[in-house]
């Protein structure tokens, strides 16, 4: 069900119908790219006979092959995402699947470093490293056994502690419950340096973003950095690297342009669809999530994308087709995020959080990229 199943109630609303319609067109899960096509120009044509009785058909015909157009070039991008997975198999050692670093944790925020850490580990990393303030350590330690925390980020000696740990890591995640202390910051700064002399890519987000918008040079044309910010944090972004939030009428364009202005990083813009760009393409996650807006789930997202960026980038070309490996990472992982979100909501509805979510990562992961 799950790869079908994707942006449709915004149409269903638009037209003043139930969430049956389009949504009623799901695929079964896997099923593949072909499949998906067929169900892609199926859902236009259902879109078409639709639409053509109601006054404003011709909008909403762009829309909805807008649309069409969405979900096929997503298909398209999951069918490799697939190809990226690590098979398991009795021939690895530990950490060889991914070892993966957060950079947050402080004292008024604890759940954003353990959501993405742990994220990290239940998408299939091995090992989940959070880098946090002495006094946010022992509470995340309390919350899982399964991360290793580390209690250095403000301390003096922060950088070189953290930097001994960089060769062994395959990815770093910036920002997540960070707070906004100019030493915490000033510490990030060193730490983001010092991961981009060793080559390891960086996912930003939260007050990493912050940081990024007082310093956009920091990541400037680092290719291996991708930016993750929310509505509010992409605003800042732009007025701080364009001179200019936009006017929000068309996202596709606002994106490819701040991901051009700061060297063709890759960013990915949450909300209603999450809206992915690396300066040069522009794709779209219109899977289907809830409308449930509980804190948490941006952290969830950075801590799976941490891991699929590793695997994505570790696959090689002959693996990603061509595609840029940080695209169809942040696609994987934006899916996987808005997955679990439906998934979680079916069970709990309004009471759906974070962590409800992060139990349903497993059975979302399988019923998108492995049946
Ligand atoms: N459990 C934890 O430990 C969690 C900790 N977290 C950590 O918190 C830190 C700060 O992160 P942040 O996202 O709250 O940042 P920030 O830029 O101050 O935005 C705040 C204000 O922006 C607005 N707003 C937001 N979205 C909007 C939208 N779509 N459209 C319009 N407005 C929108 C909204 O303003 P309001 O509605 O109040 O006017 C909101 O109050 C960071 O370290 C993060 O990791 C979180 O990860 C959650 C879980
Ligand atoms: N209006 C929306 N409809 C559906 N999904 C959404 C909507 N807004 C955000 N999302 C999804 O929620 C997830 C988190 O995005 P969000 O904008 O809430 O991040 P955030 O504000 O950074 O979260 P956090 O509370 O962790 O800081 C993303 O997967 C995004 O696709
Ligand atoms: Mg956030």
């Amino acid at each position: 069900m799950a790869v079908g199943r994707v942006w449709a109630a915004a149409g269903a609303r638009r037209r003043g119908k139930s969430d049956t319609g389009l949504a009623g067109m799901a695929l079964p899960a896997g099923s593949g790219a072909p499949l998906a096509g067929a169900a892609a120009v199926a859902l236009l044509s259902a879109a078409l006979v639709l639409y053509a009785r109601s006054p404003d058909a011709v909008l909403q015909r762009a829309f909805s092959l807008h649309k069409a157009h969405s979900i096929m070039d997503m298909e398209n991008k999951l069918q490799l995402v697939r190809n990226i997975i690590p098979p398991l198999t009795s021939q690895k050692h530990k950490g060889q699947d991914g070892r993966i670093g957060v950079v947050g944790g402080c004292q008024e925020y604890t759940g954003a470093p353990y959501f993405a850490a742990i994220s990290a580990l239940k998408v299939g990393a091995d090992l989940s490293h959070v880098f946090c303030t002495r006094e946010a350590a022992p509470v995340i330690k309390s919350y899982s056994p399964e991360l290793i925390v580390h209690p250095v980020l403000d301390s003096p000696s922060a950088v070189r502690d953290v930097e001994e740990w960089l060769p062994r890591l395959h990815a770093l995640v910036v920002g997540p419950g960070l707070g906004r202390d100019d030493t915490l910051l000033e510490n990030v700064k060193g730490i983001l340096e010092a991961s981009k002399a060793r080559d390891i890519p960086v996912v930003i987000d939260a007050d990493g973003l912050w940081l990024i918008a007082r310093h956009p040079a920091l990541i400037q044309g680092y290719r291996k950095a991708v930016l993750t910010p929310n509505h509010v944090e992409f605003g800042r972004l732009s007025e701080a690297v364009l001179r200019d939030p936009g006017d929000g009428s068309d996202h596709r364009e606002a994106v490819r342009r701040l991901s051009r202005a700061l060297g063709n990083v890759t960013v990915v813009q949450k909300g209603e669809r999450d809206v992915i760009s690396d300066g040069e393409q522009v794709l779209e996650c219109v899977q289907e999530g809830s409308g449930r807006r509980c804190g948490g789930q941006g952290d969830l997202l950075s801590g799976a994308l941490g891991v699929l960026v590793h695997w994505a980038l570790r696959a090689g070309p002959e693996k990603t087709n061509g595609s840029s490996p940080l695209l169809l990472a942040a696609m994987g992982a934006c899916s996987l995020t808005r997955q679990c979100s439906w998934q979680a909501f079916q069970k709990h509805g309004r009471s759906t959080t974070t962590t409800d979510m992060i139990a349903e990562v497993g059975p979302a992961f399988r019923s998108l990229f492995e049946t």
